[in-house]
């Protein structure tokens, strides 16, 4: 068996008139992130871990943010493609874990619809998605409300 780590971080700005999806799910909130796809900020960062893991370069690289095929796109279709293009060189995704770094809103209310929701997408357990929160303490663009950020670390694995 061999076995390979990633890791992935990515930002989006908090602005006003966009939804808020995190995760896969939509969130209610006065803000929501910007980006050419619906801004999945978890989402892309587990899509840049799976492909780091890999060794296939990054989310930007295989869905352009100049591309109109994912001009508003769902990130969960980039994710999927994302396991997709990893299982070319052969590899399943042995485990996630992944912190979202947001002074607001409340995410653990919310984190075990996120975790079915991926592992589901992805096809392995809930109980190899973690997803965690943290405020940044109102430090920086996180803890003044500018963006949020997310972290992730997978392993994967071939025979
Ligand atoms: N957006 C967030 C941020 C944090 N949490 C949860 O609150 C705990 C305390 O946060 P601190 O930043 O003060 O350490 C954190 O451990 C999370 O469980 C959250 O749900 N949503
Ligand atoms: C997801 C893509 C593609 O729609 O666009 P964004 O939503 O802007 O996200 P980002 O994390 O900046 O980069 C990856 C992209 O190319």
């Amino acid at each position: 068996m061999k076995i390979r780590v990633g890791f992935g971080y990515d930002v989006h700005r908090l602005v006003e008139g966009r939804e808020l999806w995190i995760g896969g799910i939509k969130i209610a909130h006065s803000l929501g992130l910007l980006g050419h796809s619906d801004a999945d900020v978890l989402i892309h960062a587990i899509c840049d871990a799976l492909l780091g893991a890999a060794n296939m370069r990054d989310i930007g690289y295989h869905f352009p943010d100049t591309a109109a095929e994912t001009d508003g796109i769902d990130s969960k279709v980039l994710l999927r493609k994302t396991v997709e293009l990893i299982a070319t060189k052969g590899y399943s995704v042995g485990n996630i874990d992944a912190t979202i770094c947001a002074e607001r809103p409340k995410m653990n209310p919310h984190i075990p619809e996120m975790k079915r929701c991926m592992a589901a997408i992805i096809g392995i357990d809930e109980d190899d998605v973690s997803i965690k929160a943290t405020t940044t303490e109102r430090l920086g663009f996180t803890g003044r409300e500018e963006g949020i950020s997310a972290y992730a670390t997978v392993l994967i694995e071939k025979a």
